[in-house]
């Protein structure tokens, strides 16, 4: 309700700056601030428009001397230059909040009204008016009176917002935080839909009790008046029948669309296809009336809307996700064999495993198979097993990866209401594999961590538990998905660290590794074809010998499985490629001797003789999640006083086995032939390099004997001979676990003999025969038996 203040015509030529010399205003005077159409009230805060060149130095020297101003009405809203005969007497003293010029350079007076005031008379000599004032502020009692009025006033105000179309929750809490009543209706004739003229007369009223009765008289107008109103709009709605308004709004809608410019046939031909796949989706039902719910939320929605894409890509996600269950073939056993066989070489205890679980799933196809868990180190076919049974029984193949999957949102998908929300990793494998009845390889489920953010094993529990996965609900889809259908698979490079409830739900089937003549086969039958394929070689273009590839085992690669050994073989395969490339006459032969050309110097020749060749150095064998491996331990010592010095990271365990080592051999010393007082005169390090290898455990306990043993003997280790066991105080060599990964790592390391506790004789059974044939064994009972075998016969001269 308050009018702009017009910029005045001819004002006379007084610059702001030229007010630095005015006199001073005597006490009682004020700067008045003449207004149009507008009533300051005492405490409400208002903008002014400042137009008039008086105005406007009035305010600048206003805030020049840190002043209040009076703000008071003309009477006339026309009059442009007015006199002080067409103002009201009475104003309101203000407080200048801020003074500012928009970017337009229009010039603003934020004022904030403190109390009324009464004009005394003019004075002259301002470049703006200046007039003696008497302030008069509320006096303002207590009675029950003033009380009574004050609640019903405030009960007014709060019902007259209340009519209002949209009542600005803001304004009904200010009113209810009003003590008293004169400032209540200030307050409320303020914000009053009412003419200046009456506004002018509420702040005349000075009197509290007459001032609220006004303004109270004045609301009990607008309450009619707001109250007839609604009650019309009412009626006019009612007259609309439902149909009626709905066609209305979606005309009102189209209109508003047309206006932003947002063409709706595109979005309509859009909407008909998202209608009709979800009528072709096969969808439940209840999933269909959610995906027509979200649909319908999208015709009404603009297309520019942030939500639109959001309801969009949901709706793409239903209806993409294959609901219906495709016709199931029965698996034929023969076939199943077959290709079990075509895909994989040996194996043939796990090959006859997996076909027993395919008989089960025949015979009874709706039964509930147990869960395959194949565990064992990189590239031994746990995958390439999975994607043959896949093949096997007819079915889509999707691998899920849980390795390092630490939130069970990644599980089971974000609500919706995140942005960037997406379904959780079953469910968008389901989506890849495009079939409810996929073969679905849960890889690394011993990767699975468990964060602060729910336990992504105990979402994957109710995945793999076939009471509930028919109605596996996903957080993002927020509908039931029947997984019952799904052929779970599990793999892991090791057993421990799979949580204890999943692991009880599984089948484990381990695979240990290749010996190298596994891998000889493995690589002549499938690597070498599938490389060359890969890289565009035709049969009879390229030849690997047989020596280059036994090479490549044995001095390029050091692994369980054939991964690097398939990656050494493209590389020397790519190399003939380009000779091809080239123009090379074919057809080439790579052989053993061009390896160190191709594929640089051997990576693992002859390491042990080299690091056995010194007194200190024993080979010892250790287990690890990708296979076993061969691992040093080296002893020094150096002048001291019999400290032991442990380094390497070892775990408690080993270093409690090396003193342990320590104790026995000092125990010894005399009938090893060591010098007693040397343990006085030194400190001995022992070391255990291999960052990679986990240091831990008792297993090292025979090699830890026989490197200090080597060392104060000052003879060495035979470089063919590895070992393991723990040693107990009194000498006696204990069991292990894990030979058949170490021994089959020692026979892939090229070494010739191994020494293990004769009370792991029970495993030598399933050391593979290859490795069986081509190593020495050792079964040691006492570590005298150890110095015995172990210790260089070459360097007992020296000792
Ligand atoms: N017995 C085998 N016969 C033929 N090929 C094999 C055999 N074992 C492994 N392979 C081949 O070796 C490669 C690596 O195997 P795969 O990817 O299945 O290993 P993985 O055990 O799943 O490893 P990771 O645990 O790292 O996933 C594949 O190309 C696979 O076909």
């Amino acid at each position: 309700m308050r009018s702009l203040e017009q910029p005045a015509g001819n004002e006379p030529e007084k610059t702001p700056s030229s007010t630095a010399t005015l006199p001073p205003l005597p006490a009682d005077a004020m700067i008045i601030v003449p207004v149009r159409n507008f009533v300051l009230f005492p405490g409400t805060v208002m903008p002014i428009s400042l137009g008039r060149q008086r105005s406007i130095a009035a305010a600048q020297q206003a805030v020049r001397e840190q002043r209040q101003v009076g703000i008071l009405m003309q009477r006339e809203a026309g009059e442009n230059e007015p006199l002080p005969i067409d103002m009201h007497r009475m104003g309101t003293v203000a407080n200048v909040v801020r003074y500012l010029t928009a970017p337009d350079g229009t010039q603003h007076l934020v004022c904030q009204g403190e109390q009324r005031f009464q004009v005394l008379e003019f004075l002259d000599g301002w470049p703006f008016f200046v007039a003696r004032v008497l302030r008069l502020p509320d006096v303002e009692g207590q009675s029950p009176d003033l009380e009574a009025r004050l609640v019903h006033l405030r009960g007014q105000a709060i019902e007259a917002l209340e009519l209002l179309p949209q009542a600005p929750r803001e304004m009904i809490a200010a009113i209810g935080s009003i003590e008293t009543p004169g400032a209540l209706a200030d307050f409320t004739a303020s914000y009053m839909d009412i003419k200046p003229e009456e506004k002018q007369e509420v702040l005349e009223t000075v009197d509290v009790v007459a001032r609220t009765d006004k303004v109270s008289r004045l609301l009990a107008q607008r309450i009619e008046v707001l109250r007839l109103s609604a009650e019309i709009g009412k009626q006019t709605k009612a007259a609309l029948d439902e149909r009626q308004r709905e066609v209305l709004l979606r005309e009102q809608m189209a209109a508003i669309q047309k206006q932003l410019g947002e063409g709706d046939e595109g979005k309509a031909a859009e909407l008909a296809e998202v209608e009709q796949a979800i009528a072709k989706a096969g969808m439940p039902k209840d999933v269909e009336d959610q995906a027509r719910k979200e649909l319908r939320r999208l015709q009404r929605m603009p297309d520019s809307a942030a939500e639109y894409g959001m309801v969009r890509t949901y709706l793409d996600w239903l209806i993409e996700l294959p609901w219906s269950l495709p016709e199931e073939t029965p698996i034929d056993m023969a076939e199943a064999r077959k290709i079990l066989d075509e895909d994989h070489y040996g194996l043939d205890k796990i090959k006859r495993r997996i076909v027993e679980y395919l008989a089960v799933r025949k015979l009874a196809p709706q039964g509930k198979a147990p869960i395959l868990c194949f565990v064992g180190p990189p590239g031994v076919g746990k995958t390439s097993l999975g994607r043959s049974i896949a093949r096997a029984m007819n079915r889509k193949f999707t691998r899920v990866s849980l390795g390092g999957v630490h939130d069970e949102a990644e599980i089971r998908g974000h609500r919706r209401t995140y942005i960037g929300a997406l379904p959780g990793n079953i469910i968008q494998g389901i989506r890849k594999a495009g079939s409810r009845n996929c073969v679905m390889m849960l890889d690394e489920i011993d990767k699975l961590g468990a964060g602060i953010q729910g336990d992504p094993g105990a979402a994957l529990l109710e995945v793999l538990d076939p009471e509930q996965n028919n109605t596996f609900r996903d957080n993002y889809l927020g509908v039931p998905f029947d997984l019952s259908r799904v052929v779970f698979i599990a793999t892991a490079n090791m057993l421990d660290t799979i949580p204890g409830p999943l692991r009880d739900r599984m089948e484990i089937i381990s695979l240990a590794g290749y010996t190298a003549s596994e891998k000889l086969q493995i690589a002549e039958r499938y690597l070498v074809r599938r490389q060359m394929e890969a890289n565009g070689i035709k049969d009879g273009q390229v030849e690997i010998t047989e020596a280059a590839l036994r090479e490549i085992i044995q001095n390029y690669t050091r692994e369980a499985g054939v991964r690097n050994l398939e990656r050494e073989i493209g590389k020397a395969l790519r190399n003939a490629a380009v000779r091809i490339a080239e123009g090379a006459e074919g057809p080439i032969t790579i052989d053993k001797s061009d390896l160190a050309d191709i594929l640089g110097a051997p990576r693992f020749e002859n390491e042990v003789a080299m690091r056995t060749s010194i007194p200190g150095v024993a080979t010892g064998l250790a287990w690890t999640p990708v296979g076993g491996d061969i691992l040093f331990i080296e002893a020094t010592r150096v002048p001291g006083n019999g400290k032991l010095i442990l380094t390497g990271q070892l775990g408690e365990v080993m270093r409690e086995s090396a003193q342990a080592a320590l104790s026995i051999v000092k125990n010894r010393a005399v009938s090893l032939g060591i010098d007693p007082s040397l343990f006085d005169k030194h400190d001995i390090h022992v070391h255990v390099p291999a960052g990679a290898t986990p240091k831990d455990g008792p297993s090292a306990g025979v090699a830890m004997f026989m490197a200090l043993t080597s060392l104060m003997t000052d003879r060495t280790i035979r470089s063919d001979t590895a070992m393991t066991g723990e040693i107990s105080l009194r000498g006696l060599v204990l069991p292990v676990g894990g030979i058949k990964e170490k021994v089959v790592a020692a026979a892939l390391s090229g070494l010739k003999r191994v020494m293990l506790p004769a009370r792991n004789k029970r495993d030598y059974d399933d050391i593979p025969e290859e490795a069986r044939n081509q190593l020495e064994f050792i079964w040691l009972e006492r570590v005298e038996e150890a110095v015995e075998a172990a210790l260089d016969p070459a360097s007992q001269a020296a000792s």
